[in-house]
């Protein structure tokens, strides 16, 4: 497969059994071939999208003293900002070209998840960047509870399904920044080949190129999403879940060409997490004989801190 498929969510959302039904084949169909989809017909507004992309440039183009004031250490960059080069993939040693925000979870009606969370950290200098990023969480949010309604029939499950672990979860809402480059990166790139650890992710239109998607044969394929389109992909957390039913394909940023090194990229996915006490043992109807199960069962939060150490964001006795 050399190309995304696209959907609309439209057609799941109506009454009519008949495009219900079509829109799971679809999705479910493109999830188990190359892992990635793009979906119209989504929760979140252009208006919304462009207030975001402003915002999270002020932010980003703030003095690096004022950005560092941000930088909460202890709590494994899960909230607030991250530094340039700070991350890195698993198995890698260079950091990514890339310094990110991250919103976290509004939590309601459950006072023991809104203690496990470390809060949101409030930017003094930007006026709207909190409000508008809580409000872009939340229509992803909605958004993703859709797809995996879908995900839930296409694996053969209750449609509400993942409703009661994905409510109050753990995700993520992450705006990058790749910087100009400025001189020849030593092995690094924007953000080097991985696979998301959480359930789904939704990819707001990247402004610019550069994100590559990883088919079967092994080739780079371009992955460029209109603007009034979400890139969705399979992370590693589903692809447990379904003993690799569906594939959490390997992805890449990669560096422009020297011509463009002096102009920022921006993007901003929202990683769909469940909440910690998930278990992500393999689904039973998805285990047989052709099929053994191909994991240890776990929970979501044991998940999540094995693979934040492997990324460089928490040490290991965090
Ligand atoms: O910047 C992008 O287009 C993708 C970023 C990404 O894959 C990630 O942060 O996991
Ligand atoms: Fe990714």
């Amino acid at each position: 497969m050399n190309t995304i498929p696209s959907v609309d969510l439209r057609e799941f959302i109506s009454d009519d059994p008949e495009q219900k039904a079509a829109f799971v084949a679809q999705l479910g169909g493109a999830f188990e071939e190359i892992g990635f989809v793009a979906l119209s017909g989504h929760f979140l507004p252009e208006s919304l999208v462009n207030q975001l992309y402003t915002e999270i440039k002020r932010f980003f183009d703030l003095p690096s003293e004022v950005k560092a004031q941000y930088e909460i250490p202890g709590i494994g960059g899960q909230r607030g900002y991250t530094s340039f080069g700070k991350e890195h993939a698993k198995g890698r040693k260079e950091g990514d070209l890339k310094e990110f925000w991250h919103f976290g979870q509004y939590v309601t009606g459950d006072s023991e998840l809104a203690s496990e969370y470390p809060d949101n950290v409030q930017v003094a200098e930007l006026p709207e960047f909190n409000s508008v990023g809580k409000q872009a969480y939340q229509m992803l949010e909605k958004t993703a509870i859709y797809v995996l309604r879908a995900l839930a029939l296409h694996l053969d499950l209750e449609e509400s399904y993942f409703d009661d672990f994905v409510i109050n979860g753990n995700s993520i809402l992450r705006p990058i920044h790749y910087p100009p480059i400025t001189e020849e990166p030593k092995n690094a790139v924007r953000a080097a080949a991985h696979g998301d650890i959480n359930l789904i992710t939704l990819l707001m239109g990247a402004h610019g190129k550069g994100l590559q998607v990883q088919n079967h044969e092994g080739e780079w394929i371009d992955a460029i999403a209109r603007p009034d389109q979400l890139m969705i992909n399979v992370g590693d957390m589903l692809s447990r879940l379904s003993n690799n039913r569906l594939k959490s394909t390997i992805h890449r940023v990669v560096n422009p060409p020297r011509e463009a090194w002096g102009s920022s990229r921006y993007s901003i996915p929202f990683f769909m997490h469940p909440v910690s006490s998930m278990p992500l043992n393999c689904l039973p109807n998805c285990i047989d004989a052709a099929h053994p199960k191909a994991f240890e069962d776990i929970t979501a939060g044991a998940y999540l801190h094995e693979r934040l150490v492997e990324l460089g964001l928490v040490k290991n006795q965090e």
